[in-house]
């Protein structure tokens, strides 16, 4: 039974200046610092128990976020925790459809990753509070302008087909984990040398799959793979990251030139809303062996609906910041068993591992029943700010054992990289030149 009155929203601004060593960079996002607006939820409960919750930003931008948080706040405070989960769905639909704030979206931009921010918090309270119990997240979900390709009662059927074989299936992830990728290795903005080794460091520790970032200047790109591909041999695979750079017959002529370095798939070949720019270069290059994966600048889960309707999309990526919290994702997860395609979650951010390792091990366990193409992304940064940090072992994520969402981050963390008065914030802006 879910407890107490939302007492206190907080939103927090939380910069970590990845830029400085290239983290994160690629083609289109060359100086990223990793981000997050941070959003604690309290409760007048004698548990004491807080929501916490993230969406993820890029550095500059990150203000605006938490605005749009403030903006939304009234729609949280006061309500009953009990109340609120008792109908998720309409308080999903009371945050995106507020008749004001909708016009500054709907459902996707900044409005929406606010409120993934408030939605994540709540899950993580909820959790914290009940443990998870898949048979109420159903009415969590919000079926509007979907229900051309899943009904309510579609997803019951997948959600009671997911019950064969769950035990055993929890069983091996308790053992083995899920099967995880990196991308720490080949960031653009990494030179060769550290390129190769921080592969050579992946190999060691018992990589088997990586991902590496194109897409700025061909003959670039040519040497960097090639370069992981001779450190990685012929049987590890590769995947490449293009981040939205090209045109649609741009996309399709570069591909051929590294398909020689035999890509499992080309991620955001184009624009994020280009849903029949995708279909064609998933056309284009599927005789060379080549999919398209994207999803992590998917705005909602309509788009992800057209994605799947088109066969624009061979690899889908969930986010966990950017579409509406677990209720959106648990929609697309849904949509994505339909269509048979297999979710390989976008996780290159400030906490995404976090979040999105509960999200596949509940796809796995719960909805596709199958590992078939199935990897998740890791990056190895900032966890140490993390009060429940992802584990790794053996190049796959180790389920989660605490209860909650994993979005707490480190109160001493949390004060230094606060923007701009933290610690860090307060030395870098006062440093010449800036
Ligand atoms: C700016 C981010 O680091 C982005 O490059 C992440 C990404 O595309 C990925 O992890 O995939
Ligand atoms: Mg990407």
């Amino acid at each position: 039974m879910a407890r107490g009155r939302i007492s206190r929203l907080s939103v927090r601004d939380i910069r970590f200046p990845t830029s400085l060593g290239g983290h994160g960079s690629d083609a289109m996002h060359t100086d990223p610092d990793y981000s997050a607006a941070y959003v604690i939820l309290e409760t007048d409960a004698e548990d004491g128990l807080k929501g916490y919750g993230i969406t993820f930003t890029l550095g500059r931008g990150t203000e605006v976020v938490v605005c749009a948080v403030n903006a939304l706040a009234h729609h949280v405070l006061n309500r009953d925790l009990g109340d609120i989960v008792g109908d998720f769905r309409g308080f999903y639909r009371q945050l995106t459809s507020d008749g004001q704030l909708r016009w500054i979206g709907p459902e996707k931009g900044v409005v929406h990753l606010a409120t993934a921010a408030i939605l994540n918090a709540v899950w993580d309270l909820w959790a914290k509070q009940e443990g998870k119990d898949p048979r109420r997240l159903l009415s969590c979900i919000d079926f509007r302008y979907i229900t051309d390709v899943l009904t309510e009662e579609e997803a019951h059927e997948i959600l009671q087909r997911g019950q064969v074989g769950k035990r055993e299936r929890e069983e091996q992830m308790l053992t083995e984990g899920y099967p995880a990728y990196t991308t720490s290795c080949a960031w653009l903005g990494y030179p060769d040398a550290t390129l190769q080794q921080l592969c050579s460091e992946a190999l060691k520790d018992g990589w088997t799959r990586f991902k590496v970032k194109v897409g700025a200047d061909l003959q670039d790109d040519i040497r960097r793979c090639q370069l992981i591909r001779n450190m990685i041999g012929p049987e590890k695979t590769l995947m490449m990251d293009a981040n939205q750079r090209w045109d649609v017959p741009e996309a399709v002529e570069w591909m051929a030139r590294l398909a020689e370095f035999r890509p499992l798939w080309i991620e955001e070949p184009t624009s994020p809303d280009d849903i029949l720019g995708h279909a064609a270069i998933s056309k284009a290059l599927a005789p060379l062996g080549i999919g398209v994966a994207t999803g992590e600048q998917c705005h909602n889960r309509v788009i992800f609906k057209q994605l799947l309707q088109a066969k624009a999309l061979q690899f889908l990526q969930i986010d966990s910041c950017r579409l509406g919290s677990i209720n959106e994702n648990l929609a697309v997860l849904l949509m994505a068993k339909k269509f048979d395609v297999p979710v390989c979650p976008h996780a290159g951010g400030v906490g995404l591992c976090e979040l999105v390792q509960h999200l596949i091990i509940f796809d796995f366990i719960s909805v596709s029943a199958s590992l078939k193409d199935r990897m998740c992304e890791y990056v190895d940064h900032l966890h140490e700010h993390f009060k429940y940090p992802v584990r790794i072992k053996k190049a796959s994520y180790m389920p989660p054992k605490d209860a909650g969402y994993s979005t707490e981050m480190k109160e001493e963390s949390v004060k230094k990289h606060q923007y701009p008065d933290g610690e860090v914030w307060k030395k870098l802006l006062a440093a010449p030149g800036d």
